[in-house]
């Protein structure tokens, strides 16, 4: 069955959601999930359900269901999952697709079966084929082989779309898909090897200006492009994409910004303030050549992110110095 020949996808109206709602944002003490809960809470929502991982371990299906059970929210944010960049995804396979598969598949059914709304799962533009048209629309997805560093999450994550688009399907059930590229702000992950590059290379920046290191490690050639979305656009999307969209189709949310690897260390060494060289490591892989999303689909919505890739630093770098 395919997207055109599926049978109708039920009402894409977005229901009215009231401030006070019962909203479960599963990884709240994430990049995306503590994002996600500062917006809500400005934007007046004050019923969230917030767990950590310590109290509800989103992998054990029978923990899920008693949560759910017990607590029945009306909407249901996803922003809970295995994350890592390049160096972790290559590394760990079996975690990477394991864990997503277990801790989507356990909230996703759970969600349905005891009465939630609605439900935003989180995906990740790595879903798509490596030599995707550029930029990359939705409709690129399963269009040819994925980036080999890190198919195992991809495949979990695309599996959570179809998931979505299945139980909107057979159960008529409000499950929206949004598909963020590579992100960064407050409450990143900043360890040295499993990070993304932005927050990596921010740390080892910082750490070289603090001891007077003359020289700075940088993965890869430099030559591949990102695209990088502040986590406060990310979540100004991911709620209004619940308050505003309920349809089939997965949908992108970028900035339409890209940069080389190689720009983007010389705009972190700036904002941190190193004056030493960047040595490049050509042992460590490139990834995907260039993934930057056609995000037309939220524009025509009505939605734009608003902060630049310069200001963004600026002010993570800010909370780094200042969580240290
Ligand atoms: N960061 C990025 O650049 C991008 C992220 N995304 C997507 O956004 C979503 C969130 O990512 P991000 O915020 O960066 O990831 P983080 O690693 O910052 O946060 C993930 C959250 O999930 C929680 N979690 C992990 N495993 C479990 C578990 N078994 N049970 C309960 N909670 C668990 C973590 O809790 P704890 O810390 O306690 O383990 C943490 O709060 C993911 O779906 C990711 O694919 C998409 C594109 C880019
Ligand atoms: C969000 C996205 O994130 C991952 O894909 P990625 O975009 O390739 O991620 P990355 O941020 O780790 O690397 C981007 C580029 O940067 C280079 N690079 C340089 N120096 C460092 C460095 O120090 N650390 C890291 N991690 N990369 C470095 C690195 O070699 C690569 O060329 C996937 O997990 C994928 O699953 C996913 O969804």
């Amino acid at each position: 069955m395919t997207l055109t020949d599926s049978a109708p996808a039920p009402a894409a109206v977005a229901p009215k959601l009231d401030k006070s709602a019962k909203i479960f944002v599963a990884g709240h003490r994430g990049l995306v999930g503590s994002a996600v809960v500062r917006r809500l809470r400005i934007l007046g929502y004050t019923n969230l359900i917030l767990r950590n991982h310590s109290e509800l371990d989103l992998t054990n299906q029978s923990a899920v269901k008693t949560f759910f059970s017990l607590e029945k929210p009306h909407y249901v944010i996803l922003a809970a999952a295995k994350v890592g960049g390049i160096h972790a995804n290559n590394t760990y396979p079996a975690d990477f697709i394991t864990i997503n598969l277990q801790i989507q598949t356990n909230v996703i059914d759970s969600a349905y079966r005891y009465g939630v709304k609605k439900l935003l799962f989180l995906g990740s533009s790595c879903i798509y084929p490596k030599h995707a048209p550029q930029p990359i629309p939705e409709s690129a997805l399963l269009t040819g082989p994925l980036e080999p560093t890190n198919e195992w999450y991809a495949v979990a994550k695309i599996a959570g779309i179809k998931m979505c688009q299945a139980y909107r399907l057979q159960y008529k059930w409000d499950a929206i898909s949004a598909m963020p590229t590579n992100l960064y702000g407050p409450n990143d992950n900043f360890h040295p090897e499993n990070s993304h590059v932005l927050p990596a290379l921010m740390r080892r920046f910082h750490e070289a200006k603090v001891s007077g290191a003359k020289e700075v490690v940088v993965w890869g050639s430099g030559s591949p492009l990102r695209e990088f979305l502040h986590v406060d656009d990310l979540a100004d999307a991911v709620v209004f994409l619940l308050e505003n969209y309920s349809d089939l189709g997965h949908v992108n949310v970028g900035s339409g910004k890209e940069v080389s690897i190689k720009e983007l260390a010389e705009l972190v060494k700036e904002v941190v303030g190193f004056e030493g060289e960047l040595v490049w490591d050509s042992s460590k892989p490139d990834g995907t050549p260039r993934k930057l999303m056609d995000s037309s689909t939220l524009a025509k919505l009505g939605w734009e992110p608003k902060v630049s890739l310069k200001d963004g630093l600026v002010d993570t770098y800010k909370w780094y110095v200042t969580t240290q």
